[in-house]
């Protein structure tokens, strides 16, 4: 269990969760227990572990490490993002309803849409820039909140606090989930905030090394616990336990690797806000951005994610480019760009795309932590591809 102390973040990330002590041989770096099975002294008598699903040092230490640097009291770890997407819904009953935010990940939205539906879950979604809208969308059978913040890949920010107060001074009943996954708990705490619940996907920047797809929920509810360790053995959303290990070792580095993308974001924001041939550039740390000053109360910073709207051919640009990679995903340490339009965002409905301004001019970047000057060259040289 891990105890919120005073260390320091790097401190936590290092040590929280790791104690040699834990194990017989008292190995400094947590063993990886790849067995899926536990000898038991006597029937029903175990010593902690029976079997994989259920569950396993190795994720045992990373949920520790988790719970620890969102000043949790405890984290859960399932196959994916939308895994632990999928584990939340668990804390809802039939006919129940959901505010989301209008502008979130793709494949959260088709959840929402197509998966959440199939359970008589209701959905409605809201421009989560206005706290007001959640609050005026809460019914009787409201049961969950869910806030992206800063959001994919439109990068708005919802007022994380205000939206808490508002809603649960008249309905503390309410679940606020808050999908932190563009922030990363370096940057943005929302149980320190009042959420109840953290939620990632670490796929992105947490493990940052493109090589894991695993989601998350921290929380500190004793109650909320029960139900999702509950969810995460009898629904079977569990990652294996050599991914574990390596998101572990990840967090090791967060607090470093997300100073660099920090650093490589607003370099590479200030040269695309300056360039002729980009019509206008999303970063929550420009003070061009309309939500500038909540972000710099709310975040301690912004991790590489930026989006622009571009006056070339996106298509060209995206295609010239030689170090930035065309591809899904994000928060790794390479940078990657993509086309929300057609690829993470093709899921959601075209009318519902473009109201939102998600149109084939929105380019979304995954800054990464090469050498600054390298990344601006590139894009530099693609955007000028672009316009021939
Ligand atoms: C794959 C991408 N996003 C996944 C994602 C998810 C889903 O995580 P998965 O680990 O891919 O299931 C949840 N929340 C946010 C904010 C996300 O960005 C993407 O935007 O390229």
């Amino acid at each position: 269990m891990p105890t919120n102390t005073e260390e320091g973040f790097a401190t936590k990330a290092i040590h929280a969760g790791q104690d040699p002590l834990q194990w017989s041989h008292c190995s400094v770096v947590p063993p990886l227990v790849m067995s899926t099975t536990f000898r038991q002294d006597g029937p029903a008598q175990h010593r902690g572990y029976e079997y994989g699903r259920s569950g396993n040092p190795s994720r045992n230490c990373l949920e520790n490490c988790l719970a620890a640097l969102e000043n949790g009291k405890y984290g859960l770890v399932f196959s994916s993002g939308l895994g632990a997407t999928t584990a939340l819904m668990s804390l809802l009953e039939s006919g129940d309803h959901v505010i989301c935010g209008d502008d979130v990940y793709g494949g959260t939205n088709r959840f929402f849409q197509r998966c959440a539906s199939k359970q008589n879950i209701q959905v409605s979604f809201v421009d989560a820039c206005n706290t007001e809208n959640f609050v005026a969308a809460v019914k009787d059978n409201t049961k969950m909140i869910w806030i992206e913040s800063p959001t994919n890949p439109l990068l708005k920010l919802a007022d994380i606090k205000t939206i808490i107060k508002e809603v649960k001074t008249g309905r503390p009943d309410v679940y606020i989930v808050v999908d932190n996954t563009f922030a990363t708990c370096y940057f943005q705490r929302p149980l320190d905030l009042g959420a109840d619940i953290s939620m990632y996907s670490l796929t992105k920047y947490m493990n940052g090394h493109s090589d894991v797809i695993m989601g998350a929920a921290i929380t500190k509810r004793d109650d909320i616990e029960e139900k999702l360790r509950f969810t995460q053995n009898a629904m079977g959303i569990v990652p294996s336990p050599y991914d574990c290990a390596l998101v572990n070792r990840s967090l090791k580095t967060l607090e470093l690797r997300m100073q660099q993308h920090m650093k490589n974001g607003l370099a590479v924001a200030k040269f695309l806000e300056g360039h002729p041939l980009v019509k206008k550039v999303i970063h929550p740390y420009l003070p061009s951005h309309p939500q500038y000053e909540l972000a710099i109360k709310q975040m301690s910073g912004h991790s590489g994610m930026i989006s622009f709207y571009h006056k070339g051919n996106s298509y060209k640009f995206l295609k010239a480019l030689k170090i930035f990679i065309l591809a899904e995903s994000l928060g790794g340490y390479e940078s990657l760009a993509e086309l929300p339009s057609v690829m993470t965002h093709a899921s959601i409905p075209e009318e519902e795309r473009m109201k939102l301004g998600i149109n084939e001019q929105l380019i979304r970047l995954s800054v990464g932590i090469e050498t600054e000057q390298d990344l601006i060259a590139d894009l530099d040289q693609a955007l000028k591809c672009s316009m021939q």
